[in-house]
């Protein structure tokens, strides 16, 4: 039997970030950002509170429109918002209450025109993906915060995207349900093939969860202050030597880009991070 998830129609698409900045106003959010997103990759932003992670997010799903520079995805420039970019927010208010989890999840291939059997079979197939087969018939009301954090997901997923954007996804969740949606999502991805780039201003998560992870300046006119490459096998202890090493490099690069933040706003003392 021929499943609806199609591995090849779903595979991961390459992102090119080439010199971006985005301005609101007179404010320069983000300014001179240049990074490359390989197809398949899971990539983390992670950053400062307010550093413009969700705005560089936002220019990626076309939400957003870029002052400067370029943002493409598999070569053609992002111009508006596409299926092939689907978004997962923190917030699971975007469910539809009145729908129940199978129709949240029909919704975008019944948009698209597709047969109600096509829709079901779908949505059970990206259900079943993230564990939540069982409760195709309830409403999203009746699911608890983790549950309907993985329907939007399936949700998401359901119109095949190409790269999923995820802002914040787990930040609303409870430290254990949190943990076990980390390991949930290594495996969804790896298993969908899409290309994530999913902002977090969690260490430990993006340690969990990125290929890269691309540490940002603090705004105003925030850019990419370093680039790690995460090779620790997967699935990841965040106690293994490695994850702690990377942990200790990556607070201290959040921790000298809070203190710049805090100083040019008057708030903080001069003393330098060792
Ligand atoms: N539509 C907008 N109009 C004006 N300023 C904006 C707008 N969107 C974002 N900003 C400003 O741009 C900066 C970056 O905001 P953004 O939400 O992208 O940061 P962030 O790193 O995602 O923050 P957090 O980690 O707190 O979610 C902030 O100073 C914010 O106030």
């Amino acid at each position: 039997m021929t499943t609806e998830i199609d591995r090849e129609a779903a595979r991961g698409a390459a992102t090119r970030i080439d010199g971006v900045g985005i301005s609101f106003g007179a404010y320069r959010a983000v300014e001179d950002i240049s990074l490359d997103v390989a197809a398949g990759e899971f990539l983390c932003l992670l950053g400062p509170s307010g550093c413009g992670k969700s705005t560089l997010l936002s220019a990626l799903a076309g939400f957003t429109r870029a002052t400067a520079g370029t943002v493409s995805v598999d070569g053609r420039p992002v111009s508006g918002p596409s299926p092939e970019r689907g978004m997962v927010f923190q917030n699971s208010d975007a469910l539809f209450d009145w729908l129940t989890v199978r129709q949240n999840v029909a919704f975008g291939p019944r948009m698209r025109g597709m047969s109600r059997a096509k829709q079901a079979a779908l949505a059970d197939e990206y259900l079943g993906l993230v564990g939540l087969r069982k409760f195709a018939d309830t409403f999203p009301d009746q699911l608890s915060g983790g549950m309907r954090q993985r329907v939007q997901i399936a949700r998401v997923l359901a119109n095949r995207p190409r790269i999923v954007l995820m802002d914040e996804p787990f930040g609303a969740l409870d430290a254990q349900t949190r943990q076990v949606m980390q390991e949930e999502m290594d495996r969804i991805w790896r298993e969908s093939g899409c290309t994530v780039v999913f902002v977090t201003h969690d260490i430990g998560e993006a340690i969990i969860l990125a290929d890269r992870i691309a540490v940002m300046t603090a705004g105003p006119a925030a850019s990419i202050k370093n680039v790690y490459e995460v090779k620790l096998p997967r699935p990841r202890d965040e106690t293994s030597p490695g994850a702690i090493a990377l942990h200790q490099k990556l607070r201290q690069d959040i921790g000298q880009e809070v203190r710049t933040a805090l100083r040019e706003q008057g708030l903080a003392s001069g003393e330098e991070d060792g």
